[in-house]
């Protein structure tokens, strides 16, 4: 007698909402962050009343694809990731890479789009798998290597408010002490060990100082300086002499492999990147040239959590440390990369979140919470986080109003500092 085919939950319906939420003006080597942050939300229903959840980018182009994959996902198996993976590159056939203006995540191609575009609803799919199952995600990403992810306090140079708008209720921080400043507070109030200062829009000697600055203020914490690439080569080696034993790592110093090989040959400290490996194919030609030690993996563009491990299994083959990196974004990515985090072997530094500067704003009933600057890895079912119905049908407003379509942090600049140029080895 054969066995009857097993059968996991169907998918009936794949909801994509955009919304919008408030942002401060953060600096940064593109630009200026405007008034509102773009978030694609993704449900997936399925024929057991079980629903599935994901979070991606918002800008318009994706989420054009976004929708046209969910348009194909009625009938798939929630268990079936392959047919997922399958499905999304059948809906994206013949569509073209999908940037962003932005440039901060490094150069799109098709396979990133493809892995862009499939990243939420594999999430979806993991959440629906572990309702179905009783499990958390992190179960089913082979377990769990630590109840507890560090998470580090992101710095920004900021305005302080939005040109014609109220001061905001972070302040304004333009100098080494507005950023030690906003270092006290969102060390307070999240209790984060680490410390993480974007750059690349300052000259390079006042970062510098901002540096010298926390660790005076913050003598256990560990640092990092990420420019976005805004420096050339021997202004990145000057700014590495000059923090030597201060950092924990350098991030994206100088654009390109070649420009962080060059840079890696004379630093002392670890480089890591999220800009230059960015996708698979980036791996093997950075790393045997060791132009980074350190990779900040993030599943919203490497294709989702199991690729995530994926890659965290080479970097680790590459004795490549992992880090992991963060644009603006709600408590359903949160979830996913704290279950990710949880389920990554060997983890070596505390992961980016822009969570704080939501300032309480978010679409799940119960966000995860920080305490001593970590996020204990949820134990219940799926991602462990509920859609807040109300919160979502709010932000989606939001969007509808706003009349942001894209991120664009330079557009958005050069409205209040005409002659702005974008920072790629611009130091
Ligand atoms: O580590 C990074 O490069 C980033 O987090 C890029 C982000 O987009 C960040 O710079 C931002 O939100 O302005
Ligand atoms: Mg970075």
């Amino acid at each position: 007698m054969s066995a009857a085919a097993a059968r996991g939950p169907r998918v009936t319906e794949a909801v994509v909402t955009p919304v919008a939420f408030p942002d401060p003006p953060l600096l940064n080597a593109s630009g200026v962050h405007q008034p509102w942050a773009l978030r694609t939300i993704v449900e997936i229903r399925t024929d057991e009343g079980l629903y599935g959840l994901g979070e991606t980018y918002g800008d318009a182009a994706h989420l054009a694809l976004v929708r046209r994959t969910a348009a194909a996902l009625p009938g798939l198996d929630v268990f079936d990731l392959a047919d997922a993976y399958r499905r999304t590159a059948a809906a994206l056939d013949g569509a073209a890479a999908s940037g962003d203006k932005h440039g901060l995540i490094g150069p799109a191609t098709r396979e990133k789009t493809l892995l862009q575009v499939y990243s939420p609803f594999e999430v979806a799919c993991l959440d629906a798998q572990g309702k179905a199952l009783g499990r958390p995600v992190s179960d089913l990403l082979g377990g769990r290597f630590r109840d507890e992810v560090p998470f580090s306090a992101y710095l920004f140079y900021k305005w302080a408010g939005h040109p014609g708008a109220a001061p905001d209720s972070f302040g304004e921080a333009l100098d080494a002490d507005g950023i030690v400043r906003q270092a006290r507070a969102m060390t307070e109030r999240y209790g984060f060990e680490s410390i993480k200062l974007k750059g690349g829009t300052r000259a390079p000697e006042e970062e510098v100082a901002a540096v010298h600055a926390l660790r005076a203020a913050f003598p256990t914490h560990e640092l990092r300086l990420d420019p976005n690439a805004a420096w050339t080569v021997e202004t990145s080696l000057q700014v590495a002499t000059e923090t030597r034993g201060l950092l924990e790592y350098l991030e994206d110093p100088a654009p390109g492999i070649d420009g962080m090989a060059a840079v890696a040959r004379g630093a002392a400290m670890p480089l890591a990147t999220n800009m230059c490996v960015v996708a698979f194919e980036h791996i093997a030609p950075a790393f045997t040239r060791n132009a980074v030690q350190v990779v900040l993996a993030d599943h919203h563009y490497w294709g989702g959590l199991r690729r995530s491990l994926e890659l965290a299994a080479i970097c680790r083959t590459f004795g490549v440390g992992v880090s992991m990196h963060s644009n603006s974004h709600l408590g359903i990515s949160l979830a996913a990369m704290v279950h990710l985090a949880g389920a990554v072997p060997v983890l070596d530094h505390a992961l980016d979140t822009h969570t704080p500067w939501q300032d309480g704003t978010d679409i799940v009933e119960h966000p995860l919470t920080f305490h001593g600057g970590k996020v204990s890895v949820p134990t219940t079912p799926g991602l462990g986080v509920a859609l807040d119905r109300d919160a979502l049908a709010r932000l989606h407003e939001n969007y509808t109003r706003c009349g942001i379509t894209e991120r664009d942090d330079t557009t958005y600049m050069r409205r209040f500092v005409p002659d702005f140029t974008v920072g790629r080895a611009k130091w």
